[in-house]
């Protein structure tokens, strides 16, 4: 393929409600889309780095520099790209800012979906016609108000429930959901608020049955990880602690994780997110794909990633209106009263970003000649 252009936007769309974690509340997302133009397609990827440096060092601001003043001209600099994995190596020097490099991996891997006119779960080697997902909950006031939330959801079809947790918004929580509604597949996601001191905490938490506990330690830790999973019957997974295959390698030989929720945007994009599922597989590690609090394009790439074999538990891919009034893309995402989405078989990501939607949502653009 040759790249003739590409538009970069900075975007904002305001959630439903705010989301809360245990580093920050969330009242609106801040985005970067990139747009890839060939002489007679657009492939599209999201930047899915926040306004803020809580969850990852990169911020909408960080990434935009990168990918204008760093992995903009080294695309350009390549007269034809004949498979998007050569992003992969094109990149690699570049150290980290895996969130802006995943925003043109993830573009250019729907323009290789669209030239071939394959879906782009099959250009990754996706085996499934739909997917599992669940949704993910904020921290709540109280025990009570995040039963009220749950029961929503559990109306609307969602199976799956994983709840953010923080030190004193934990275990009472946990069992109040496990009280009101059974044998629900329960999760919780801490995003590394607590330490090795709190070890009895989680050993309390065992008799609970949770499908895993995700990122209770810190963000660049996989050393006291393995020690707590040691001691725990319950699944540990990593989030934050992985960023490469070789992260995922010396996580899973240490005994850190049992499962990765992989993240498109955290890993620097789809050809690396691909490795990390076939290496896991490899070491019968199941894998599960994870949200960034997703609008329509990086949500239309994890449908497609997570149509992959070794994708084994529902993902943070609820519908388009789990966050937004409307989402960007048409179809919105939606769910059938299984909690399934159903992969798209047209050709690329399969949906289609809405013009006047994008515009009016970006407040800054730019294009980009070769
Ligand atoms: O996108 C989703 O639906 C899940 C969102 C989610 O859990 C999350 C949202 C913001 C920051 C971090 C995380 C996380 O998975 O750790
Ligand atoms: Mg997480």
């Amino acid at each position: 393929m040759k790249i003739e252009k590409i538009v970069l936007r900075k975007m904002k769309m305001t959630f439903k409600t705010p989301f809360q974690v245990s580093f920050a509340t969330m009242r609106e997302k801040h985005f970067i889309a990139a747009e890839i133009h060939t002489k007679d397609h657009i492939g599209y990827g999201d930047c899915s780095a926040f306004d803020h440096p809580y969850y990852n060092e990169e911020t909408t601001t960080t990434a935009w520099h990168i990918l204008q003043d760093f992995l903009i001209p080294l695309l350009f600099s390549k007269d034809e790209i004949s498979h998007p994995e050569e992003l992969y190596s094109l990149f690699s020097h570049i150290r980290r800012n895996k969130m802006a490099k995943s925003a043109l991996d993830c573009a250019v891997w729907d323009l290789y979906a669209k030239e071939r006119n394959i879906p782009l779960s099959k250009a990754l080697g996706g085996t499934r016609s739909k997917i599992e997902t669940g949704v993910s909950i904020g921290i709540q006031n109280s025990p009570d108000d995040l039963l009220r939330v749950v029961e929503k959801y559990m109306e609307e079809g969602y199976r799956r429930v994983k709840i953010k947790i923080k030190p004193g918004k934990d275990i009472k929580y946990l069992e109040a959901i496990r009280k009101r509604f059974g044998d629900i597949m329960l999760m919780a996601d801490a995003n590394s608020a607590y330490t090795l001191k709190d070890i009895e905490l989680f050993k309390e938490m065992d008799p609970l049955n949770l499908i895993m506990i995700e990122q209770p330690l810190a963000h660049d830790d996989i050393v006291d990880h393995a020690k707590l999973q040691a001691v725990l019957k319950t699944r540990i997974c990593l989030d934050e602690s992985i960023h490469s295959v070789e992260d995922a390698r010396k996580a899973i030989e240490l005994g850190s994780t049992k499962t990765i929720n992989i993240k498109v945007a955290r890993v620097g994009g789809l050809t690396a997110a691909k490795k990390i599922h076939d290496l896991c597989q490899a070491h019968d590690i199941p894998v599960w794909c994870g949200g960034m609090l997703d609008t329509g394009i990086a949500r239309a790439h994890n449908v497609a990633i997570a149509s992959l074999p070794n994708y084994r538990f529902p993902g943070d891919i609820p519908a388009s209106n789990r966050y937004w009034n409307q989402d960007v893309i048409s179809p919105e995402v939606t769910i059938d009263e299984k909690a399934m989405v159903a992969v798209p078989e047209k050709a690329g990501i399969g949906f289609e970003p809405i013009p006047e939607l994008m515009e009016r949502f970006t407040y800054e653009k730019k294009q980009i000649l070769r």
